[in-house]
Formats: structure tokens, sequence, C-alpha cells
């Protein structure tokens, strides 16, 4: 039986609590919302009013949080991180981030940001195709834990890892993470090619090709083609560009539908990671010189607000690149 802590008590920070909870460790979770840390003090998680098998620790106080174990997961909003842990003194820790972004400014992934804060403690990064509500209430899944020193990785899955929460590693944080964070923004695209009623063949053209954006951009930060095929790329990118429980998905639906991107948010009103990642995307694949269709894309409706159908039919009318398939 471990300590963990848990920074931001939202759907997948409650989820990860009652995973780990199960497994019979001790969980502090850590939240601005007084709402929801109260629900959680008396042992229900404030979602789906499921049960904590063992009463969780909760507080709106970041430092008891901090002070509560060597374990610090984080499953807060990427662009809050590093405004919620700035300034902050915490060395020898571990942290295990669970957020899928990139962050707008630095373009840095959340590892990074971490390291950049605390270069005394080590970061992991937990990622793959997991909506918040199945694994809360018990529903199986996969996984992909992913870090440098693999005797870490071993012990963090133990705090984990059971049948219905399958935990795979791997050696590739760079590429784990960018799966995790790219996936959201062709998540978007193909949300909006079903709210302009495009229908299952264009969103199967964009699942497949924002997959070899994936690689283009992931494979020239670092990360290895491999990985994208994986859990944390390929798994996600499906889960995600498929099901209507995706925020980042059904944030593009609303749009393809009609909807502004205030309207879309408000309706949503829970944290669309892929709308600022796709800010991140757009300045590395112009510095890096690659091509990336479909995000920019989603940049041009997201982020400069123009017309969804006008940029979809720009999309698809643009010319042809090459003659072959492939990278
Ligand atoms: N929901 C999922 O299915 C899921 C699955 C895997 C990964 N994730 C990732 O987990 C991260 C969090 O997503 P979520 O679904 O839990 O979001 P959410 O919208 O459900 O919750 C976000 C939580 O963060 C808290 N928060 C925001 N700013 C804060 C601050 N400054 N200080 C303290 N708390 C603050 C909010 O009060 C809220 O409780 C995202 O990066 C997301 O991509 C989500
Ligand atoms: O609801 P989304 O689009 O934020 O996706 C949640 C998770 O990333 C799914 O693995």
């Amino acid at each position: 039986m471990s300590k963990v802590a848990i920074l931001g008590a939202g759907r997948w920070g409650t989820a990860l609590g009652l995973v780990l909870s199960r497994k019979g460790n001790e969980v502090m979770l850590f939240d601005k919302n007084p709402f929801v840390v109260e629900a959680l003090k008396e042992g229900k998680d404030p979602y789906w009013g499921i049960e904590f098998e063992k009463k969780p620790f909760a507080t709106t106080h970041l430092e008891e949080a901090l002070d509560f174990s060597q374990y610090i997961l984080i499953a807060l909003p990427v662009q809050v991180i590093r405004k919620v842990l700035e300034g902050k003194s915490i060395k020898g820790k571990i942290f295990i981030s669970a957020s899928k972004g990139l962050e707008v400014g630095t373009n840095k992934r959340v590892s990074e940001v971490l390291k950049e804060l605390f270069p005394d403690c080590k970061v992991l990064a937990l990622s793959g195709p997991s909506f918040a509500e199945e694994t809360a209430k018990g529903l199986p899944c996969a996984v992909v834990l992913a870090g440098e020193d693999v005797a870490l990785l071993r012990e963090v899955r133990q705090l984990f890892s059971s049948e219905l929460f399958r935990v795979y590693l791997s050696e590739d944080i760079v590429g784990v993470e960018l799966g995790g964070a790219l996936k959201n923004v062709i998540a978007i695209a193909c949300g909006i090619s079903d709210g302009l009623g495009f229908g299952d063949n264009a969103r199967a053209g964009l699942i497949t090709r924002g997959l070899v954006e994936m690689v283009r951009l992931g494979t020239a930060l670092g990360g290895k083609a491999q990985t994208f095929y994986g859990l944390s790329g390929l798994g996600d990118l499906v889960l995600t560009s498929t099901s209507s429980k995706s925020r980042n998905r059904t944030f593009g639906f609303l749009l393809g539908q009609g909807l502004s991107l205030e309207q879309a948010q408000e309706k949503i009103g829970q944290v669309v990671e892929g709308k600022e990642t796709v800010k991140a995307v757009k300045e590395l694949s112009e510095k890096l010189g690659l091509y990336a269709p479909i995000s920019w894309a989603v940049y041009r409706v997201v982020v400069e607000g123009e017309e969804p159908l006008k940029v979809a039919r720009e999309l698809l009318l643009r010319p042809p690149q090459r003659d072959f398939e492939g990278l």
C-alpha cells in the first residue's frame, strides 16, 4: 500500500483516484473547486456518484497534497500546470503526468515543464485510450506508462495495475506524451467532419492521414515512430476520434454543426485540450518545416474562427502533394 497525491480532481484525476484506491492505496486529491473536494471527503466521486472503497483525503490546499506523498500524479488541464506549481519547493519526488497536451507559449510537453520547474524530481507519463467515466466504473482498459528509468516504471506500475487497468511500459516518454497530445487535434478535425455530415469515409481518411501528421511531427520532435502506432498514438486517436464521449471530438462536432467557439466550449463545460495544443502544433510544424494540413485546418477553425465548411473544402481541394501515400 502506498500514498499518492493527485493534483486535479476533475474527471480523470478522480477516475485514477478510484483506480489507485481499489488497489489499496491511500489517495489525497487536490482541486480548486470546494464542491468537488467536499464530495470526495465524503467518499463519493462528484461526477458519477461512485463510492470509493477507501475514503480519499481531499483538499483545496496545494501544500497539504504536496506533503502527502512522494508520488504526485498530475491530472490538471495542461495550461494551468505551470501556474499551479511555479515557485513551490519540491525535491526528490516522482511526478506522473496523466494530462494530455502541449504548453502554449513554450510548446513544451508536460514532463518538460515539470523537469524545468523541479530538476531534482523524476517524471513519468501515463497515457492511452481511457475515458474517465469507463475507468471510474471499473470497465477494462489498457494504458502505457513511460519514463527513462525501467525500475521506477515497474515500481509505479504496481500502484495502478490490475486486470481492469492494464499498464504497459515504454521508454519513449517523448512519443507517449506527444501521442496523447497530438491525437486531440485530429479528434477535433474528425468531430468537425462528422458535424458537417461528411460521413464515415471522411472520418477514416482523417484518422489515417492524421496519424501520418502525428508521426511526422512526433518523430521530428524525438519520439519513436513505433510509439505512435501504440496505445498512446493510434489507440487513443481511434478512441477519441470516433466516440461521442470525447470532449475534443464533440467540440469539433458542435463547430461543424454551426455553433460558435464560445457556444461549443460552454456546452461542453470541461477541458478541451486540443484547442490549445493546436497552437503549439502550428508553431512547431512551421518552425520545423513539416507539412500538417489537417492540424493547420483545425487551427484556422478553432483559433482564427474561420468557417468549418470553407476550411474543409479547401483542405479537400488542395493540390496533391505527392503521388504516393506515405509519410
Ligand atoms: N476525462 C478523461 O477521460 C481523460 C482521460 C485521460 C486524460 N485526460 C486528461 O486529464 C487532464 C484533465 O482532464 P479532466 O477530464 O480531468 O478535466 P475536467 O475538466 O474534468 O477537470 C479539470 C479539473 O481541474 C481543476 N482545475 C483547473 N484549474 C485549476 C487550478 N488552477 N488549480 C486547481 N485545480 C484546477 C478543475 O477545478 C477541475 O476539477 C487533461 O489534460 C485531459 O486531457 C482526461
Ligand atoms: O474527452 P477527451 O477528448 O478529452 O479524451 C479523453 C481521453 O484523452 C481519452 O483517452
